[in-house]
């Protein structure tokens, strides 16, 4: 298996020195070259971003050219047995000795030993280490490390390095994830990382960066990517489980018909459409955080950094709640594909396993969220202060006076209400916290009180964002289209709409004037909205355009011979190479003759 998802990822790899690291073409049909992930995720996902990310021009001009063209092969190991979330609580250390101009990495005990990163078990021969840097004493917190671990001839792990794979996971059992230990591992002072921060030669440490977490920006550039992946992801597994749906037939509704296709059950609607919303949703978001991510590069370039912390909120929580939704939603598609969905030849298994990974790597879907909690109440205190709010935060001013958003069930009235909801639970934590304040708690133990209603309003402001993108970027996109395919993406994002407005009818009751007779009128329109959907529901699936290669299923295949594709991969199943397996004679036969 190793080696077969080796040789695929190498095939795979020519492609992007013909393309380009981020090519759209390459990314999307990279899993056409091998079924499973790639050992060399890593280093194309992370390990070269952090070259050109956390390095001098002049280390660039090392490292870049031998990277791209495989000469050497990284990946990027932060993540520790003891710790994932907490980098500043990493235990690894770079200590500079400035007699030799080098520094000494340690591990100095088990929970120290980086563990997961993807292509350190067997495939890579450098890695970017996360370490405690310290010299003169001093530690100056975790910095990024170029280490070579393994002989480049013979791939042996060099001496001092202690380097293997961590097992068998949920999911992701070709990346080749691996451990990584150091005892009192040399590398010279050049293999630090200096864009952000210097060592020089005598071991004095100097600071670049005016921002002290410019050494976390690959992970931002990650989280922003994996926005579009999750869009990626559920809009092929959206498309297997509706093609499925036209061709499955099952039950009888009405007595003397002919069992009709499952896609025609409402409740089949309802699992489905809004999987085919929500990629188009995650899609466009995705191509509104990028180009807000380049414009804040833009702006770093420059020496501003006051952007970054607007930027880390909303990469945080949109690569949560992508993540989290894309997870849920995929797995409803394999609900709604019955037994055959649970096939790991329909694919959906290996997308969901895939897609739940994402909600935890790169940033726990928990901790992402408070991060960006502490920033929407850094905003209501800037507000309360007088102080501007940043463009995604401008709903909050008309919480301002406190009063009630009148309800209205147009699009952009439902917009304007996620907004309400959002300033209204922000508002909420900024009271819990005071309350316990004014109780006598200090502000860490107030935070923490609050810290389950943090969550739900940094789930809600990322919510009112996604839904004010979707619908501004459909219109202005939908602008020069034809009536009709005007009228189907307006029927999605209204969809993303509604179904979102009932799912939060409790927030919206406390929020705004919404009645039980809105809520009754919502779920009309919604069931109604399904029934209009339906006839062009194939036809947008198939617009994700995805080859049969790609898919990799036996539901989804485009010509819908699901029944033969699934009895030619049965057939295929090892076990079925003999009619009897020889288990029966060790086994079976003895039992049933009383002989064990
Ligand atoms: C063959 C070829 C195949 C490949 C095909 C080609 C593909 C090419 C392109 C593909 C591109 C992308 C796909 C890549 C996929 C890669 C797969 C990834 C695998 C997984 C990798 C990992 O998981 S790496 C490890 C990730 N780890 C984390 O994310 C850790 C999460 N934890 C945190 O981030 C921390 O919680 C924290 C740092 C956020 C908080 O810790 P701490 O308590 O120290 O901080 P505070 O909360 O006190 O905050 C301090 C202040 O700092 C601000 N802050 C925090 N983080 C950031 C940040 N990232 N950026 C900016 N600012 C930050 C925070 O806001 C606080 O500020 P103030 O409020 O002002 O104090
Ligand atoms: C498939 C996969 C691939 C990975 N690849 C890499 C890689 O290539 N390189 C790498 O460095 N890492 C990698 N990781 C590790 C990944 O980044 C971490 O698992 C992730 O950051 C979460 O950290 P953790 O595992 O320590 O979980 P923890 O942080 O220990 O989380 C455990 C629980 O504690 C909660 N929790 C933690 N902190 C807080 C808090 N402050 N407040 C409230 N609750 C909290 C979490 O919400 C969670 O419920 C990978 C992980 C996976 C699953």
């Amino acid at each position: 298996m190793y080696g077969q998802i080796v040789r695929d990822g190498l095939v795979n790899v020519t492609g992007i020195e013909d393309l380009g690291l981020t090519s759209p073409v390459l990314q999307r049909t990279s899993d056409a070259f091998f079924k499973e992930i790639s050992p060399f995720l890593l280093h194309f996902g992370m390990f070269v971003p952090t070259i050109i990310g956390q390095c001098t021009p002049e280390q660039q001009a090392k490292w870049l050219p031998l990277a791209m063209d495989l000469k050497i092969i990284g990946t990027y190991a932060q993540t520790e047995l003891g710790h994932g979330t907490f980098i500043r609580g990493l235990e690894t250390t770079a200590t500079y000795d400035a007699s030799t101009e080098q520094f000494i990495l340690k591990t100095p005990k088990l929970s120290s030993y980086k563990w997961w990163a993807g292509g350190l078990g067997k495939t890579a021969n450098h890695c970017i280490v996360l370490a405690q840097l310290y010299t003169k004493g001093v530690c100056h917190g975790p910095h990024p490390f170029i280490v070579q671990i393994r002989d480049t001839e013979t791939h042996m792990p060099l001496p001092g390095i202690k380097v293997g794979e961590i097992g068998p996971k949920l999911g992701f059992n070709t990346a080749d994830n691996g451990f990584l230990g150091f005892e009192d591992f040399r590398i010279p002072r050049e293999n630090l990382m200096m864009k952000n921060a210097q060592v020089t030669k005598d071991g004095t440490y100097v600071k670049v960066a005016r921002h002290g977490k410019l050494t976390y920006g690959t992970m931002v550039f990650v989280r922003v990517m994996l926005v579009s992946d999750m869009a990626y992801c559920l809009a092929k597994a959206v498309t297997i489980a509706v093609r499925y749906s036209a061709v499955r037939r099952q039950s009888q509704p009405k007595p003397d018909q002919p069992e009709p296709q499952v896609l025609d059950y409402l409740t089949q609607q309802h699992k489905l459409f809004i999987c085919i919303s929500t990629a188009h949703a995650m899609k466009l978001t995705s191509t509104w955080l990028w180009n807000t991510f380049t414009g804040v590069l833009a702006d770093m370039r420059d020496g501003n950094t006051d952007t970054l912390p607007e930027l880390h909120a909303l990469s945080s929580c949109l690569k949560a709640i992508s993540t989290s939704d894309t997870s849920a939603l995929i797995e409803q598609c394999r609900f709604a594909c019955g037994g055959h969905g649970y096939m790991y030849s329909s694919n959906l298994p290996a997308l969901y396993s895939f897609a739940t990974a994402t909600r935890t790597y790169e940033g726990d879907y928990t901790v992402l969220l408070l991060q960006t909690a502490r920033f929407l109440v850094k905003s209501w205190e800037q507000m309360d202060e007088g102080k501007p709010l940043t463009p995604t935060l401008a709903y909050l001013e008309q919480s301002r006076n406190g009063s009630q958003v009148s309800w209205d069930d147009s699009p952009e009235g439902i917009v304007r209400g996620f907004d309400a909801v959002a300033a209204g639970r922000i508002g909420a934590c900024v009271k819990s916290i005071r309350k316990h304040i004014n109780n006598g708690m200090d502000y860490e133990d107030a935070w923490q009180m609050t810290t389950v209603q943090l969550v739900g309003a940094a789930e809600a402001h990322c919510r009112a964002v996604i839904c004010r993108v979707y619908r501004d970027e459909t219109a202005r996109l939908t602008a020069g289209c034809s009536p009709g395919v005007k009228a189907v993406l307006d029927q999605l994002s209204t969809l993303y709409l509604l179904y979102w407005a009932l799912e939060r009818t409790g927030d919206l009751l406390r929020f705004s004037s919404l009645s039980e007779r809105d809520i009754e009128n919502l779920q009309a329109r919604y069931e109604a909205l399904l029934l209009k959907i339906r006839p062009n529901a194939v036809g947008l699936v198939d617009a994700f355009d995805f080859r049969d290669e790609v898919l990799m299923s036996t539901l989804g295949s485009y010509d819908g011979r699901v029944y033969e594709r699934l009895m030619e991969e049965a057939l295929k199943t090892p076990l079925n190479r003999e009619p009897v397996s020889d288990s029966f004679h060790k086994y079976i036969k003895p039992m049933m003759q009383g002989k064990l």
